[in-house]
């Protein structure tokens, strides 16, 4: 298993081209949100645009959309139980997260088959939360497209049938495989299987453990995979590393961490990257963020 390093940010988060309008920046839809969980989806939303996605939809229960507007108006919103208006939604984006916030009933579920039923090859589909536990409890199949699994150790017991205890690098190496995603199995240092190679994130810590913060990566992973398409998984492993980084910095005058703080300080993390190694030197990761 290889380390991460600030590396990932360098090689991934490049200067954009002048030549560009928003869908230079890719499309993503983000599906989520039922009536308890609203905040969940809002929050994944929010880190997708922030990490620089060029238009940002959410499918989700309508009763969020006034406070998914309020939050964040860069933001389109459809009913995620209108079939006609998910599925336009989903033959025209690049990237598709699903699952934060969801939930595990009827409703959800059915929205969850129509997801799974019309993703293409091309698209990128990042698979997180409700729609792990439901994949895992009613077994079903995964969907066409570049996909990448973001479970937690008991999303991803479910999934993959290996006890926490367990999960180790060779079972959890061989479970990836069966499954045919990138795999990031988030914990204190979290571990990333993909079909190039396993990475371990040294970095964060226990001051991210705040509900919130796993929907904040999904839409965080989303928005650097519509962004940074030819980085293909390496766009996966910049986020994780981003987000532990940028979290690592508010840690040190907090003693807990926002996960709403990550997507606001992600713009200006980016920027110092952008700039590189000089600011890198007197440590970008030490430096200031608006947060
Ligand atoms: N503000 C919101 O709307 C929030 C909504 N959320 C959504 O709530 C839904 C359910 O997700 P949850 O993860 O809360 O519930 P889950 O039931 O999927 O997982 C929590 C259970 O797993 C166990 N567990 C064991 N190891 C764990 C680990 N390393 N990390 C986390 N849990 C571990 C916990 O003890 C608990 O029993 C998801 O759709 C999620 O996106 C949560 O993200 C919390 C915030
Ligand atoms: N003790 C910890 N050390 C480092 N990272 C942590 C710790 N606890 C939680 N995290 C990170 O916070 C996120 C939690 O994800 P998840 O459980 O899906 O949150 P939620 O569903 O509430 O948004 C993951 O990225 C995980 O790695
Ligand atoms: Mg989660």
């Amino acid at each position: 298993m290889k380390d991460l390093t600030e590396q990932i940010l360098q090689d991934v988060i490049t200067t954009r081209p002048q030549e560009s309008f928003k869908g230079t920046f890719g499309k993503v839809l983000l599906v989520g949100g039922n009536h308890q969980f609203g905040g969940a989806i809002i929050m994944a939303a929010t880190a997708a645009v922030n990490a620089g996605a060029g238009l940002v939809t959410v499918a989700c229960d309508l009763v969020n959309r006034t406070a998914l507007h309020a939050r964040l108006p860069e933001a389109m919103v459809i009913d995620f139980s209108n079939q006609a208006a998910l599925l336009e939604m989903l033959n025209g984006v690049d990237t598709i997260v699903v699952g934060p916030g969801l939930g595990e009933e009827e409703q959800s579920l059915a929205v969850l088959k129509t997801v799974f039923a019309n993703t293409k090859p091309t698209q990128t589909v990042v698979i997180d939360g409700s729609a792990i536990t439901l994949m895992a409890t009613h077994q079903l199949a995964a969907p066409a497209g570049h996909l990448v699994f973001t479970p937690h150790q008991m999303e991803w017991q479910r999934l993959s049938g290996i006890p926490i205890k367990d999960q180790a690098e060779a079972l959890n190496q061989a479970a990836q495989e069966k499954l045919g995603g990138t795999v990031v199995l988030k914990r204190h240092h979290t571990e990333i299987y993909t079909a190039n190679g396993t990475f371990r994130l040294p970095i964060g810590s226990a001051a991210q453990a705040v509900g919130g913060m796993g929907d904040t990566l999904a839409g965080m992973v989303g928005g650097f995979c519509a962004q940074f398409k030819e980085a293909g998984n390496q766009a996966v492993l910049a986020a994780v590393y981003a987000h532990s980084a940028i979290a690592d910095q508010i840690a040190k005058d907090q003693y807990i961490v926002l996960p709403t703080q990550i997507a606001t300080a992600l713009p200006s993390f980016m920027k110092k990257v952008e700039q590189g190694p000089a600011t890198h030197h007197i440590g970008f990761l030490g430096g200031e963020l608006r947060c």
